[in-house]
């Protein structure tokens, strides 16, 4: 980010206490959503460097805004100040606001306020906190009020392994600029952080989108690109046929979850290979689907299948180690999960014959099965990044936010879903909508995005006016949510 800033500085040719002032605009804006009743008594604690000059900027907005029950700390625990914090601090003053400058927690006293916003420290944090700045965030935390931080929470490393003794300040919510960062999308953030919400401050977009990283968000611009309208004249055979190979005895329902998705995510044909026990289920609950009875499978029959995926509630029956092996052979487009995943991470060595457009699906148990045990998500999107690349092949690590791994190591990152979605049978579904795109004829990285996204965009929708959606109800969104996500 401080090379955006840089280049912005340079080439927009604004100076560098403005775009702070953007930054501070953008903050108020999006707080006043939030925070709309201007008696709200505020505590807004400041450090010496730009985070603390975003603060006093959003003290002067906010008083200008009419928020009247503010007080101002300065936290002089360092000696360098930055010149856009000293010029901030100036403003300040000559609007006669006292700022109360300490040099110690000990010197803090403050009457409960209803929240306290956290511009002590930001993305220039380098280490962990420690004496004054680690004490201040203790005072803060116990305090029990909400807090809002100002870009990063105070003490939150915004890349890398995220520290489990965490000491710094524990907010409600960070008004994050121009873009999220990477550190706000593993589990272990919700130590530092319930929610965050990202505002433009105005940094040269087409520059940030220039810039070399690892990492890229997945934006609805994205998948209306990618989505294949459906066009005149066409037929079934058009948009492909897939093949299912999934359910059990006592899992039947993933198989059926997962073949449901995949018609209503558009493939022309599905076909679903399971046990003879769940024809009846299958021919009464979808009719639309054809059968292929898991004992009497040729296997030479299974080239006609323009993709194929393998996996839910499958089971660990001993033919299906050799039905892995077999669809692996045919290196056809094909989607492996669940059990699937539990059996190549039992024979490994299957590993590297997986074709190019294959995608693997893991949860986390799933993943740390096939690739060793993590001690956290940093460690864990690191070996994806690694295991994509080394493998060829697309790697969606699932959970809130979604990791999906390319082969040439980009990691596009999903911000669809919810909590909600949080229940069984939920990640069968996600298999048969992949399957569907890539009997579709999307590339296995375009059917991983567009999957991914739909997937979690049909729960957001569910999720508006219900306090848990099923994994059928997602299924069921499915073709409204493609439809709209068109344009
Ligand atoms: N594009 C952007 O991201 C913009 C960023 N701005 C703000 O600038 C912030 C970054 O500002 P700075 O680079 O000045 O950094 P900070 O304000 O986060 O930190 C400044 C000082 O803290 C010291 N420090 C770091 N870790 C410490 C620790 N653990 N204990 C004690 N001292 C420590 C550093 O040596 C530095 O002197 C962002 O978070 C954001 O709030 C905005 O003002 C404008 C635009
Ligand atoms: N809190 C959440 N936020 C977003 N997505 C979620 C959440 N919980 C679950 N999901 C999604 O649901 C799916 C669950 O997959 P998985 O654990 O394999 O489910 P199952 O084995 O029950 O089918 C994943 O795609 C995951 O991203
Ligand atoms: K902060």
């Amino acid at each position: 980010m401080q090379n955006i800033d840089a280049y912005t500085i340079k080439h927009t040719k604004i100076k560098s206490v403005d775009l702070m002032e953007q930054a501070a605009n953008a903050f108020v804006s999006a707080f006043a959503q939030e925070y709309d009743n201007k008696n709200t008594g505020i505590v807004i604690f400041c450090g010496l460097g730009n985070n603390g000059g975003d603060g006093l900027a959003i003290a002067r907005l906010l008083l200008a805004k009419n928020y009247t029950n503010i007080s101002i700390f300065l936290t002089r625990f360092g000696s360098k100040q930055s010149d856009d914090n000293k010029e901030n601090l100036k403003r300040l003053q000559e609007m006669n606001f006292q700022v109360e400058e300490i040099n110690d927690v000990n010197e803090i006293e403050i009457i409960k306020p209803d929240l306290i916003i956290d511009a002590i420290l930001g993305s220039g944090l380098n280490k962990p906190l420690t004496d004054q700045y680690a004490a201040l965030a203790k005072l803060i935390n116990d305090l029990a009020v909400k807090i809002i931080a100002v870009d990063v929470p105070t003490g939150f490393k915004t890349e890398g392994e995220i520290l489990v003794d965490y000491n710094g300040v524990k907010a409600d919510l960070v008004i994050c600029f121009q873009r999220p960062k990477i550190n706000f999308f593993f589990p272990e953030s919700s130590i530092a952080i319930k929610r965050f919400k990202v505002v433009d401050i105005g940094l040269d977009e087409a520059y940030i989108n220039t810039q070399p990283t690892d990492y890229k968000l997945i934006t609805s611009e994205d998948i209306t690109k990618l989505i294949k309208p459906r066009v005149h004249f066409t037929h079934k055979g058009t948009y492909g046929h897939a093949l299912l190979i999934a359910g059990n005895t006592n899992t039947m329902g993933a198989a059926l979850l997962s073949a449901n998705a995949c018609l209503r995510a558009g493939a022309g044909l599905t076909t679903v290979c399971l046990p003879q026990s769940g024809l009846t289920a299958l021919n009464i609950t979808m009719p639309e689907a054809m059968a292929l009875p898991r004992e009497h499978v040729d296997f030479k029959s299974l080239h006609k299948y323009n993709a194929i995926a393998i996996g839910p509630g499958l089971g660990f029956d001993d033919d299906n180690l050799i039905m892995l092996k077999k669809v692996i052979e045919l290196q056809k487009p094909l989607v492996v999960d669940a059990d699937a995943i539990t059996t190549l991470s039992n024979n490994k060595n299957l590993l590297k014959n997986l074709s190019p457009q294959t995608i693997l699906t893991p949860h986390v148990k799933e993943f740390d099965r096939l690739f060793g045990d993590h001690e956290n998500w940093w460690q864990r999107v690191q070996t994806a990044q690694t295991k994509a690349k080394e493998l060829g092949i697309v790697i969606i690590l699932k959970n809130q936010y979604t990791f999906i791994c390319m082969p040439t190591g980009e990691i596009c990152i999903n911000q669809t879903g919810n909590p909600a979605m949080a229940s069984g049978g939920m990640g069968d579904v996600l298999t048969g909508i992949l399957v569907s795109l890539l009997a579709q004829g999307h590339a296995a990285k375009e059917a991983a995005i567009l999957g991914v996204y739909l997937h979690g965009k049909a729960g957001d929708e569910l999720a508006k006016d219900s306090f848990c959606v099923s994994a059928s109800q997602v299924v069921l969104q499915l073709p409204k949510t493609m439809k709209m996500s068109m344009d």
